[in-house]
């Protein structure tokens, strides 16, 4: 059931004849978000940058209510306009506790919801709709482009290397299978099993590629992705020219078109909201040393174990290590007795629930970023040129964790992949500000930084290529 609330109407716009309703815009573009964690905000904000730069192509924004409410609180667009869809829970639904069971239910009911929707917003608009902007995970959508005629652009929020993976499932499938016995095992590493990257630990691979459940709905709809990709007019990736050279090399030969448009927090910056640093975190970075402080986020899903959590926050304590540390409600009930009051107390310690994640690595007292390597995290530490301290949790976070570590030099895992006492402590002392590990991954994270800042500048690779998005979706070319 498509439960409309919005779009705000607007009388200029818009026009009504007796028998008919006459549109002004010259284009409609229907956006089909995936509606959890991140992915719904990235989305928008591209949707925000695409909106000023085509003033004449209303975007109707498709997304479930609960999410809209909160993105468009503040935010009001007159060329997007928010349709809320069902989130498939269906009435006196029992929730079981299952792992992605929010997820299996919408997806049950996505495509359907969003047909229905866009019809609405064609009536509603007046217009039919030119083209499609969906986030990569929507792949069903592809049909719909195929059946309106219509550009079909999908946006991939994560890198190049868990896109491979995902390309590629059918492929590392047929190969896996070749693999016996201990060259099967997750630590088994396994040189050219994906296309343009020369070596990756099985075991890093996304959850539902090679290991794990392979027929959930969730792994399922990944598989779909990868093998639906090629049909996209263009496929978008949160990244930039020089990051991942033959990766992208070697996708780009597959698909129609393949831009670069990142990092997306650089080419996407938007006025920060009222709201961005409540708990005043950069005016108490202010008054720490210059690269001193470790800043802590698993993302907006991420969930330590309760004993992880235990264990890092007592090495911080007891290392004495400045730390500004964004954690949910729930979970700031599993620190130790007393953590919160003898860690402010002393004025080494912060915790939020939370923080405005890219000004706070931008911020010069910023030495290490203890993360769970979501992708939009690596790419917001790359741009600041924060090193990193990686403890992956599922899905592209351990390939994004790979990658740190082996490929670009830019960071570590942490020691036996969980957060340990001991191993806490051996990750902390790497990162020391003197210690010669640490000053070679800030030579290199230093490098990578240029080419983002290259790329998002006004001639840059990432901003030519959002300038060929805006053509695709205005309709100056197909
Ligand atoms: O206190 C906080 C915590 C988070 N963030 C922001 O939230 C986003 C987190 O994104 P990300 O690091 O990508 O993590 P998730 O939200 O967990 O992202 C999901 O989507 C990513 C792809 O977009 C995947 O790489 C991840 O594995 C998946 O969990 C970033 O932009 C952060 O800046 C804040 O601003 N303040």
């Amino acid at each position: 059931m498509i439960n409309i609330q919005f779009p705000i109407t607007s009388k200029d716009t818009e026009m009504e004849t007796t028998s008919t309703k006459v549109s002004v815009w010259q284009r409609h573009v229907a956006v089909l978000a995936f509606p959890f964690a991140s992915h719904p905000p990235v989305l928008l904000s591209l949707v925000q940058k695409l909106a000023s730069a085509a003033p004449t192509v209303v975007f109707s924004f498709f997304n479930t209510g609960k999410s809209n409410r909160a993105l468009f609180s503040e935010l009001s667009c007159d060329n997007i306009r928010p349709y809320d869809v069902s989130e498939g829970i269906p009435e006196d639904y029992v929730f079981a506790g299952k792992p992605q069971e929010h997820i299996n239910l919408f997806l049950a009911v996505a495509e359907e919801e969003f047909r229905r929707g866009v019809k609405v917003a064609e009536e509603d608009i007046g217009l039919r709709i030119g083209c499609l902007v969906v986030s990569a995970f929507i792949w069903f959508s592809s049909q719909m482009a195929e059946e309106l005629n219509i550009p079909w652009v999908s946006f991939w929020s994560a890198g190049a290397c868990s896109l491979s993976a995902h390309f590629y499932t059918d492929l590392i499938r047929e190969k896996g299978a070749e693999l016996k016995g201990n060259s099967l095992a997750p630590d088994n590493e396994v040189d050219d099993l994906i296309p343009g990257l020369s070596k990756i630990r099985l075991g890093d691979l996304p959850g539902g590629v090679l290991f794990g459940h392979l027929d959930s709905p969730f792994s399922t709809m990944l598989h779909n992705m990868g093998r639906t990709l090629d049909k996209a007019t263009v496929v978008l990736v949160n990244s930039f020219q020089g990051l991942d050279i033959d990766l992208t090399k070697n996708l780009s030969s597959k698909f129609k078109s393949l831009l670069n448009i990142g990092p997306f927090h650089l080419i996407c910056k938007q006025k920060p909201s009222s709201k961005y640093d409540e708990f005043s975190c950069t005016s108490w970075l202010d008054n720490q040393k210059p690269r001193s402080v470790a800043y802590i986020s698993f993302g907006t899903i991420g969930r330590l174990l309760p004993d992880e959590l235990v264990a890092l926050a007592e090495t911080l304590e007891e290392t004495k290590t400045p730390f500004l540390w964004s954690l949910n409600k729930d979970s700031m009930k599993l620190l130790p007795d007393g953590f919160l009051e003898r860690t402010t107390a002393n004025g080494f310690g912060k915790v939020v629930s939370w923080a405005p994640q890219v000004q706070v690595l931008e911020h010069i007292a910023i030495s290490v970023f203890l993360t769970h390597g979501g992708w939009k995290s690596v790419s917001e530490s790359i741009g600041a040129g924060v090193p990193m301290i990686c403890r992956p949790v599922f899905g592209d976070q351990q390939m994004n964790t790979w990658m740190v570590e082996r490929v670009w030099g830019i960071g570590v895992r942490i020691e036996g992949g969980k957060f340990t006492k001991d191993g806490t402590r051996c990750a902390l002392e790497h990162i020391l500000p003197l210690d010669e590990s640490l000053k070679k991954m800030k030579e290199r994270i230093e490098a990578l930084k240029e080419l983002a800042q290259e790329a998002v500048g006004p001639n840059g690779s990432s901003n030519k290529n959002f300038r060929t998005l805006v053509d695709v979706v205005s309709g100056a070319t197909l």
